[in-house]
């Protein structure tokens, strides 16, 4: 498949280029039947009610949010941030699809709320985007899945594959700088279904996050949506994979590293309320 990169930096549209994947096993397809019943449904509205006030409790309790916070108060707002991220895609009536704003080239980034705690983005993945090796700056990341499969890799800087004893590397990576060789592998691999939540910060590692999916598997999904199961109430028709990622603090530069190499990028968004920017 073509490496199908947007060249530019800072072009307001997408932080880290899509990159056509590997060819990999295709992930079954389990989890593509729509909200649970048992619970009322969590709006997004509500969701940014409750993330504000689970983020004002800890700074109103005096603790700075990055991901060098007191691990006290970070295993707090953790444990509230899974759950509702894990209720809003388990329930939702689909109110995110205003959001979900694809691109044929490369997946993008729709902004739902940015404010100077935390970012809500909602991303969109057509089947074989998938984004480059990347950092978090100094944020927490959580991500979960709202529509689709998606697949998400950890990596480590590790030495060069010439060193005589080649092994995994510490470090945050904050002293990189653009143009350092920087060597990586692959540790860790999770596949990720709606529901699922998802956690990465630069002390943890790097990450690349791809939806897989292929075009049978989403004709099928397309099929399932018409029949009116999981579509919600509109004219909502899967097109990939839907993420939505947390990012406390917002993020306002990352780092690629291709080819053994560091770049920086500005993050930047596709949409901004459901318009496009
Ligand atoms: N962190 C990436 C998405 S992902 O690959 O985690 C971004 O915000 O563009
Ligand atoms: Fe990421």
């Amino acid at each position: 498949m073509p490496v199908t990169h947007i060249s530019g930096t800072d072009d307001g549209v997408v932080v880290v280029d899509c990159k056509a994947p590997p060819p990999i096993d295709v992930i079954p397809r389990s989890c593509y039947s729509g909200p649970e019943k048992s619970q009322p449904p969590l709006l997004i509205e509500q969701l940014l009610s409750e993330l504000r006030a689970a983020f004002n409790a800890e700074k109103d309790a005096g603790y700075v949010i990055d991901n060098n916070q007191d691990p006290a108060s970070f295993n707090r707002l953790n444990q509230r941030v899974v759950e509702l991220l894990k209720c809003y895609a388990t329930t939702n009536r689909g109110d995110w699809h205003r959001f979900a704003l694809f691109n044929d080239l490369h997946y993008v980034r729709n902004l739902v709320e940015a404010n100077d705690d935390f970012e809500l983005i909602v991303l969109c993945w057509k089947g074989g985007q998938v984004s480059r090796v990347h950092n978090h700056a100094t944020s927490h990341c959580w991500l979960t899945v709202l529509d689709g499969e998606m697949r998400e890799v950890q990596y480590q800087r590790t030495d060069p594959p010439a060193a005589a004893a080649s092994a995994v590397r510490g470090g945050d990576g904050s002293d990189e700088k653009p143009g350092d060789t920087v060597y990586v592998e692959a540790t860790r691999t999770t596949d990720l279904r709606i529901g699922d939540v998802g956690y990465v910060s630069d002390h943890l590692g790097l990450h690349t996050v791809g939806c897989h999916v292929s075009p049978e598997q989403l004709a099928e999904w397309q099929q399932t949506a018409r029949n009116g199961f999981g579509s919600g109430a509109d004219s909502w028709q899967p097109e990939g994979g839907v993420t939505l990622h947390l990012y406390s603090p917002p993020i306002r530069r990352v780092k690629i590293y291709e080819d053994n190499t560091v770049s920086e990028r500005t993050p930047g968004f596709y949409s901004r309320g459901g318009v496009r920017v």
